[in-house]
């Protein structure tokens, strides 16, 4: 058997000695997920449809798994902890398929925090123990809906600058690219965050991403990119032969878009004397055929740069003053900006481009670690909790409420989702109405029971000036 594709060792060690610990008589253990604040005042949420699809849709449970298992833990607590009843119980009785119901608010839906998400139940009264075993896995959504989150954060600030100095919004689902692969902390890991940013964006390097999005999100091409340069296929030609390096690459592509970055040794002297003198012909005569250099610096304090690189391409190519009375270079020439872009330091550009007269349009940027790395459990403070449970036929609510961090303390008993003059709200206590909750029944003993496509989970998160 592959590693890494039992369930029954995907979860925290603590969490396989609690079906001695619930109370006598248990027979059901309801569990919820929310952010309890954080970053943001709203989540995203995205990323459960390829956990259920990996790790609980159809017959996960068999008896080589639950051999292994019981042969890893006994090695692990050194004693007979493992519930090898219970889970033998699972495959015999449920032919391997997992008795859970789960409630979800839709994908690409955006939450203020503090709401239910969704909900876990165990669907057979002899398996209470199952709804949190699963946590571990399920709670790991806090990573593409911490990315969705602050991906479309940037797209919100972007679309405001682009808003009030751009001709269109045409341009906004290409504006922040995914340069983030490298920095990811594993394959899956920049396949996950990657799909999470092509929620809101259609740029990225992260080909993990693309097939994240076909084989779980129904998408086939989910994001594009262009031809461009890296420092290597600069550098290699020598210091003083960045003209030839240059040259190379608008002969190599000479329709369409291409990217070429000119820091390696000045980017000043790369903007006026080698793209602006040398190769101006060259350049110049790509407007022709619609095709358009994107000249990429990639050091130096970002608003600074940008700003100076604008103003020596206007020196050599002119410029031009759109609808919104902001300069934009031909056609042909365009800027991307891919180092030292966050959500901290995106508006701080984006204001320096348009005190100087520059729309926002003549940009794209690129985002790496703080898009797919930079973030944690706690940057939105995820929490999955027990809010109900059965006992001896008896429902009751349950909570936890430290007098040490009010900000811990848990929703109470059976939770629906709902809209309230247009705005959402968590019905604690039974007290929800079930025909008006938003959480859909997504996945019931094995099956997953709706699945979204990327196309409406995008239209879900659309950002308002999108519109
Ligand atoms: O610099 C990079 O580091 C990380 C990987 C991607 C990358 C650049 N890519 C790119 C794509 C389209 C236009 C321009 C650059």
């Amino acid at each position: 058997m592959a590693c890494f594709d039992n369930i029954l060792l995907c979860t925290d060690s603590y969490k396989v000695t609690h079906h001695f610990q619930y109370p006598e008589g248990t027979t059901q253990v309801y569990s919820y997920f929310e952010s309890r604040g954080g970053k943001f005042p709203t989540v995203t949420f995205f990323g459960l449809q390829y956990i259920l699809k990996k790790w609980l849709v159809g017959k996960v449970v068999s008896e080589e798994k639950i051999q292994e298992a019981k042969e890893l833990y006994k090695l692990h607590f050194a004693s007979d902890i493992f519930n090898e009843d219970g889970w033998r119980y699972i495959l015999k009785k449920h032919n391997g398929l997992i008795p859970l119901r789960i409630k979800a608010v839709p994908e690409g839906s955006v939450v203020p925090v503090k709401n239910v998400l969704f909900t876990v139940e165990n669907t057979d009264p002899n398996v209470p123990w199952l709804t949190n075993w699963f946590e571990t896995l399920l709670v790991q959504i806090w990573y593409p809906t911490t990315v969705a989150t602050n991906s479309r954060a940037m797209k919100t600030i972007i679309a405001k600058y682009l808003s009030e100095t751009a001709d269109s919004m045409g341009g906004l689902p290409f504006k922040l690219h995914d340069f983030g692969f490298r920095g990811t902390s594993s394959v899956e890991s920049a396949g996950i965050g990657g799909a999470a940013h092509l929620v809101n964006f259609v740029g990225t390097d992260t080909v993990a991403s693309l097939v994240m999005a076909r084989h779980y999100y129904g998408c086939e091409m989910a994001g594009f990119s262009i031809p461009a340069a890296e420092h290597s296929t600069i550098t290699t030609w020598g210091k003083n032969h960045e003209k030839e390096a240059f040259a190379n690459m608008l002969h190599k592509f000479p329709k369409g878009l291409v990217a070429v970055v000119s820091d390696s040794f000045d980017i000043f002297n790369a903007c006026e004397n080698v793209w602006g003198k040398e190769l101006k012909d060259m350049v110049e005569k790509r407007g022709q055929s619609e095709s358009t250099l994107v000249i990429r610096p990639d050091s130096g304090d970002p608003p600074e740069i940008v700003v100076k690189v604008l103003n020596i391409l206007e020196k050599c190519f002119g410029s031009t003053i759109n609808s919104k009375g902001y300069k934009m270079l031909p056609p042909y020439l365009r800027v991307i900006q891919g180092d030292g872009i966050s959500y901290e330091t995106l508006q701080g550009i984006l204001d320096k481009v348009k005190e100087n007269n520059w729309s926002s349009d003549n940009l794209v940027f690129g985002c790496g670690g703080s898009l797919l790395q930079k973030v944690h459990r706690d940057t939105q403070k995820f929490a999955f909790k027990c809010s109900y449970c059965v006992i001896n036929g008896v429902g009751k609510d349950v909570f936890k409420a430290p007098i040490t961090d009010p900000g811990k303390n848990s929703k109470k008993g059976k939770l629906t989702l709902e809209l309230e003059d247009g705005t959402y709200v968590t019905r604690q206590g039974g007290t929800g109405n079930p025909e008006k909750d938003l959480l859909v029944p997504v996945f019931e003993n094995g099956i997953l029971l709706k699945e979204y496509t990327l196309d409406e989970i995008r239209k879900r998160a659309e950002v308002d000036e999108a519109k």
